[in-house]
């Protein structure tokens, strides 16, 4: 299996494009990674939230392939202990899924036609946080799972 995460717009931040870059690496060891970044949306001030939110969805949609499998981030999607994520990961595995997308919303969520098309939303917590802090949180979680499953000292219960 493969793993994707889309996400929308450059990190402008380096320390936090640093700490991302590191988890990548780490995570890179155990499976084939990759963070896809979808390129800002020009003149998205000449556009309302909705408009918005729909040219992200339909660049979001364009980027997948048949087979893959659609799984948002989403605040009010489904929340797993570190463990429990893991085991999840183990289970996409062992179903043969070729590759498992992961994305991330912009500014104001994903449109109607993403959450039509996804398979799954999965939470990091009730709390929102910003769309480019969830790329660094996502993939730590990522790499904790995967150190979980090969029963490596990172993660402490
Ligand atoms: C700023 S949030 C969007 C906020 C708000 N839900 C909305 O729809 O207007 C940007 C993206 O970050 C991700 N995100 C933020 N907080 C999250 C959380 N607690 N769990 C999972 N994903 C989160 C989601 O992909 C979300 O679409």
């Amino acid at each position: 299996m493969n793993i994707k995460l889309l996400a929308i717009g450059k990190t402008d931040n380096k320390s936090l494009q640093t700490l991302i870059d590191d988890y990548t690496k780490r995570l890179s060891f155990y499976i084939k990674f990759d963070l896809e970044i979808i390129p800002d949306i020009k003149n998205v001030k000449n556009l309302s939230e909705a408009q918005q939110k729909e040219k992200e969805g339909e660049l979001i949609l364009s980027k997948l392939s048949p087979t893959d499998q659609l799984i948002l981030l989403d605040e009010n999607g489904k929340s797993f202990s570190s463990v429990g994520f893991s085991d999840f990961l183990q289970k996409k595995m062992n179903s043969g899924v070729k590759t498992l997308v992961f994305v991330i919303g912009g500014p104001y969520g994903f449109s109607e036609e993403v959450y039509k098309k996804a398979q799954g939303k999965v939470s990091l917590s009730e709390m929102t946080f910003s769309h480019q802090m969830v790329r660094l949180f996502f993939i730590e979680q990522l790499y904790r799972g995967f150190t979980i499953l090969k029963n490596e000292p990172y993660h402490h219960q």
